[in-house]
């Protein structure tokens, strides 16, 4: 794929985007199977034709960074020296966000929210966040040092909701701190809704602000039918869902009589979950009344459970399970574990660590093109 971003060297986060699709997604596929041989010797799993992205207009989240002044703010990334690089035009967004940058970077100078300028360490507005819904609704986020421009921002809402009607969710996120993250704790929402919601086929994940989210939603949604499929073929009555989010895994599980659990560190995530299930519970969704959410880290969760359920599904952030949840799963007797990873490293660290459970069957799913990164999941079994 070509960008001018990348050809004229003023972005170069893509750092495969010279090679062809295919080769990238040919030398990850190549570089999953040899890690997954690495932590699983002499396991044969059947590898699943990967799933496809599109090349461009994939991303459905954005993160830029906010620099330059009020009257000629960027929207994008910041060169080695901290300064401004604008991105508005990045193929790897959808239209309907792209259209969004410019509206906000006008907001910008209509509110005077002054872009936090990194080596001066000064101003107010770090970054945008802006979620696009497959609905078309929007949810943006104003990270700022402080709650100064609150007013402003709740003054120009009307302005900035008549330029964008797909605004449904806006909010403004502290982080005092001069610090290299993304984004604060306090989360102010500016909107009478709170969460976006995501609308999956038979289900509708809420996301709230501070909630994580696939950033590719076509390719979420084609993880959760692969893993609900998976756990569907030995028919468990229980199943467990670890690292669950705002439910994507659990809710694509509920069947009739059977029991699913999911278990997130997040209350937000939780409280997602929650309100998916009861909705879909209204809905007549059957299987949904056997849905419920724990708040808790799923490491102490699952070890100090009796039993373990009939099929366990992870989803990890990068570091994996780790060594205690995988010695655990390793002794617990369950029969199926899918794992979806989005770091191949830690999931092969992990399959060493369960030698037991045999990845019998595998998938690349092409989640991050143009980078090195790519989800993969893997179906394991009882040896
Ligand atoms: C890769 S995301 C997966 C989310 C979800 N499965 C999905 O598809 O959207 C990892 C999730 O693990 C959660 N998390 C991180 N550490 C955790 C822990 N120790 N116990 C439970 N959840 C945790 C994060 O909040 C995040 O929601």
């Amino acid at each position: 794929m070509r960008c001018d971003y990348y050809d004229s060297g003023r972005c170069r986060s893509c750092t495969l985007i010279e090679t062809p699709h295919a080769v990238q997604v040919a030398d990850k596929q190549a570089g999953l199977e040899r890690l997954v041989a690495q932590g699983a010797p002499g396991a044969r799993p059947e590898w699943l034709p990967p799933l496809l992205s599109a090349e461009s207009g994939f991303r459905t989240k954005a993160k830029m960074v906010v620099a330059g002044s009020v009257d000629a703010p960027t929207i994008g990334i910041l060169d080695p020296a901290g300064r401004g690089v604008d991105l508005r035009g990045c193929p790897l967004y959808p239209e309907p966000l792209s259209a969004s940058f410019p509206v906000l970077a006008e907001l910008i100078t209509r509110a005077r929210l002054e872009p936090y300028d990194v080596p001066e360490r000064r101003g107010e507005l770090k970054h945008v966040i802006v979620t696009l819904a497959p609905s078309g609704d929007l949810m943006v986020r104003f990270v700022m040092r402080s709650t100064e421009a609150h007013a402003r921002l709740v003054k120009h809402l009307p302005w900035l909701r008549e330029r964008l009607p797909a605004l449904a969710v806006a909010t403004l996120n502290v982080l005092p701190e001069h610090k290299a993250v993304t984004e604060g704790e306090r989360e102010i929402v500016l909107t009478e809704r709170a969460s976006l919601t995501m609308e999956l086929g038979a289900v509708a994940l809420h996301l709230r602000p501070q909630s994580f989210f696939q950033t590719n939603t076509a390719i979420a949604r084609d993880l959760y039918a692969q893993v609900a499929g998976w756990v569907d073929e030995s028919a468990p009555a229980t199943v467990w869902d670890l690292y669950c989010g705002v439910g994507g895994f659990a809710l694509h599980c509920v069947r009739e009589g059977r029991r699913v659990t999911g278990v997130e560190a997040s209350e937000q995530a939780v409280a997602s979950a929650r309100l998916s299930a009861a909705e879909m519970d209204d809905a007549g969704v059957a299987g949904a009344d056997g849905a419920t959410f724990v708040v808790g880290d799923a490491v102490a969760w699952a070890t100090s459970q009796p039993a373990v359920a009939d099929v366990v599904v992870v989803n990890p952030p990068r570091r994996g399970i780790g060594v205690e949840l995988a010695a655990w799963l390793e002794a617990s007797g369950v029969s199926r574990v899918v794992y979806s990873s989005c770091n191949a490293v830690t999931l092969a660290r992990d399959l060493a660590a369960m030698p037991s459970l045999v990845p019998v069957r595998g998938r690349l799913l092409d989640m991050f093109p143009h980078t090195t990164h790519y989800e993969a999941v893997v179906l394991l079994q009882r040896r």
